[in-house]
């Protein structure tokens, strides 16, 4: 095997050839779907009487547009029902596995191929969604790819692509109370901007990321594209394969004992070279709020909107247009900004332990009156799980509502959206204009708690402030 980074090692290993532009042709493992960027990748091979080559490297899920509440077939928007039929047809066609509503194991892309144990160390893994990147906590090289490369993929079960540069990004010690996977990613886009990882590959190393489990892991793996980064990883160890151990989809047996060696084998190696370190220290990263229109646009709980000229020239104009947008004032404090919504949920922050940290500050606690709170979990299997440990009922009690899988309020492709210029607490990855279904809404990204902290004052509040 190469010397090297667990980048490096698995896009050689993955090389098919090099293609006459110069660029790799890369072996695709597993090919994940949904229903918003293959129904035209299936028309275009459709079209050239093609087939897809590996049926059995590819798994669909519907998850975008589901509905939370009613799910009731055919779905009140026709739209929606429309992209759901294309779906169920062509992995039909073409003896795809499909995970459909009330399977068990639908849910949000990113959530259900981990717990599956389809998601695996040294995998190559391409999804025709950019959050694909979440894939990268299990040491995979996992990356989101457009409609034309979904073609490419179903059909030659390989892409075109031009190798990335190598960027380690340590964290080291150990975060302080109220402070969270989502803050440690907030944070390092806050520093490194939403462009700083344009050409790279984020490894994430230190101790702090070994000490998360896989679930922090996946929380700050998915939101690498939300620093530029296509992918992000961090290197297999113990955590991951007792996550991955028994899994429905993990090797069984002997092949597990093979599969852990060659894991162990794909790990960077302590002498492999950077094109990039940056290093943070994990005491310094706050609970962390964003206040604009990019997810870089983070700042502590405690700390207050930056006035322009706190700004370096190249953040002023995109600053000056979140300042309109949000309708927030330099300057003012974020803490005590007035929200509507809260939403807990996403393929960053739906997954079992995130509604757990949620459930236990819910626990005794209302929702603070006018706001509309609810939670949404991130797969079927995570809901059936919640529901054992009694969490839906802590949340409902609380105020809250108990909803059904899907990418919900994340990208409100489906029923649950904002209103007018209404202002969610969200702990989603996305504060993009209008990204919550309204042209005028606005989102506040956070940690889970840090939600629930809101809801039950009304306003961002700091979770610290919760803590028995
Ligand atoms: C719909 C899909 C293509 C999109 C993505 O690629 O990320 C969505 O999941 C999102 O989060 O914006
Ligand atoms: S939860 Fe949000 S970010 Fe994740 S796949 Fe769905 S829409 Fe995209």
């Amino acid at each position: 095997m190469s010397k090297g980074t667990l980048f490096d090692k698995v896009w050689d290993l993955h090389t098919v050839g090099t293609l006459a532009s110069g660029q790799t042709q890369l072996f695709i493992g597993l090919h994940l779907i949904h229903e918003v960027t293959s129904p035209q990748a299936f028309a275009m091979i459709r079209e050239r009487g093609l087939k897809v080559l590996f049926p059995e490297r590819t798994v669909a899920t519907v998850d975008h547009i589901v509905p939370t509440e009613n799910q009731a077939r055919p779905f009140a928007d026709t739209l929606a029902e429309e992209m759901m039929q294309a779906l169920e047809k062509s992995c039909q066609e073409h003896q795809i596995t499909f995970y459909n509503v009330g399977s068990g194991r639908q849910g949000i892309v990113h959530a259900i191929a981990p717990e599956l144990g389809l998601t695996q160390p040294g995998m190559t893994i391409a999804c025709g969604d950019s959050h694909t990147s979440t894939h990268g906590a299990f040491g995979a090289i996992a990356f989101g790819i457009g409609t034309s490369q979904v073609r490419d993929v179903l059909a030659s079960q390989t892409l075109a692509l031009s190798k990335l540069k190598v960027r380690r990004i340590e964290v080291n010690g150990t975060l302080r109370p109220g402070v969270y996977a989502k803050d440690v990613i907030l944070h390092i886009i806050r520093k490194l901007g939403v462009k700083g990882g344009v050409g790279y590959a984020y490894e994430y190393a230190g101790s702090t990321f070994e000490q998360m489990s896989m679930e922090e892991r996946m929380t700050v793996c998915n939101m690498s594209i939300e620093g530029g980064a296509r992918c992000g990883y961090i290197n297999p160890d113990r955590v991951t394969y007792d996550y991955l151990k028994d899994r429905e989809f993990a090797p069984k047996g002997d092949d597990w004992e093979k599969a852990v060696t060659w894991w162990e084998n794909i790990r960077s190696d302590t002498d492999a070279e950077y094109d990039d370190v940056v290093v943070f220290d994990a005491a310094e990263i706050p609970p962390t709020v964003t206040w604009g229109i990019t997810p870089g646009q983070g700042i502590g709980v405690d700390e207050s909107i930056p006035t322009p000229d706190s700004l370096p020239d190249s953040e002023r104009a995109i600053a000056e247009e979140a300042y309109r947008y949000m309708k927030l004032q330099p300057g003012d404090p974020i803490k005590g900004t007035k929200v509507d919504v809260c939403f807990i949920g996403s393929c960053t922050n739906g997954r079992l332990s995130d509604l757990r940290e949620a459930a236990k500050f819910a626990k005794g606690r209302q929702v603070s009156t006018g706001i509309k709170a609810f939670v949404v979990p991130a797969s079927e299997q995570i809901k059936k799980e919640a529901e054992a440990e009694g969490l839906d009922k802590i949340f409902v009690e609380a105020g809250f509502e108990w909803r059904n899988p899907g990418c919900s309020m994340c990208l409100a492709m489906n029923p649950d959206k904002l209103q007018g210029d209404q202002i969610s607490a969200s702990s989603s990855n996305r504060n993009f204009k209008g990204r919550q279904g309204s042209s005028e809404g606005r989102t506040l990204l956070m940690s889970p708690a840090m939600v629930v902290a809101a809801a039950v004052n009304g306003k961002v509040a700091d979770v610290r402030e919760l803590l028995p």
